[in-house]
């Protein structure tokens, strides 16, 4: 079964944050240029070059603001509130944390988390299935990564995906395919590792 954001083992995980930097993702992640730890950018970078020839990794955002990571919190609540106007707050809370997570555990906020994307030797985005960033609703749940109903060929994308990031010591978060996390709480208790690496990043990086 999934295990969301909002879980409290999620929280429970302890951080032992050793202040590692930021580094910014170069060109060929794409014009994004996101900032990650630098644990995560090395693994991204040895994702990369797992691929086959021509296909790229496209990082369209690391780093998160805590106030960015807020205002898009309360815009899908209020998405969900005007869908399902009786739910109560903790039903709420949990179907809002498939789509994004709360703030006190958010792998962008700590710069642990990527959302990404394959593209051809062009640079042009390859069909995936569902674009980032479609809620469960917009895409009838076909965003959740194992979905079925999926294109073959988006299909083999999500799966090569997961090889190549998986490989390089990433996780996924099952109800997106495109976000990617390494090192942060949920990271931590997926693989086993006794506490997370990355805490919220405490200042913003330089532009
Ligand atoms: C909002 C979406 N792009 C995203 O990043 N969701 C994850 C779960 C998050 O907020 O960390
Ligand atoms: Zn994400």
């Amino acid at each position: 079964m999934t295990i969301l954001l909002s879980d409290p083992r999620v929280a429970a995980v302890p951080v032992r944050d050793a202040g590692e930097a930021l580094v910014r993702l170069d060109a060929d992640f794409g014009p994004a240029r996101a900032w990650v730890r630098r644990g995560l950018g090395e693994r991204l970078a040895a994702a990369r070059d797992a691929l086959p020839a021509g296909l790229r990794l496209r990082v369209v955002e690391g780093h998160r603001p805590v106030r960015q990571q807020r205002s898009i919190i309360a815009t899908y609540s209020t998405q969900l509130r005007r869908l399902h106007p009786g739910l109560p707050d903790a039903e709420l809370h949990r179907l809002t944390s498939r789509f994004v997570s709360p703030v006190e555990v958010a792998p962008h906020v700590a710069a642990a988390a990527v959302d990404l994307t394959l593209v051809d030797p062009e640079g042009v985005e390859l069909d995936m299935g569902t674009p980032i960033d479609a809620t469960p609703e917009q895409s009838g749940g076909a965003c959740y990564f194992a979905a079925e109903g999926i294109d073959a060929d988006a299909r083999a994308r999500r799966e090569l995906l997961a090889k190549v990031l998986g490989g390089a010591g990433l996780v996924n978060y099952p109800t997106e395919w495109w976000h990617w996390s390494y090192g942060d709480r949920y990271w931590a208790l997926m693989t086993g590792a006794p506490a997370a690496l990355y805490g919220p990043v405490p200042a913003e990086p330089a532009a």
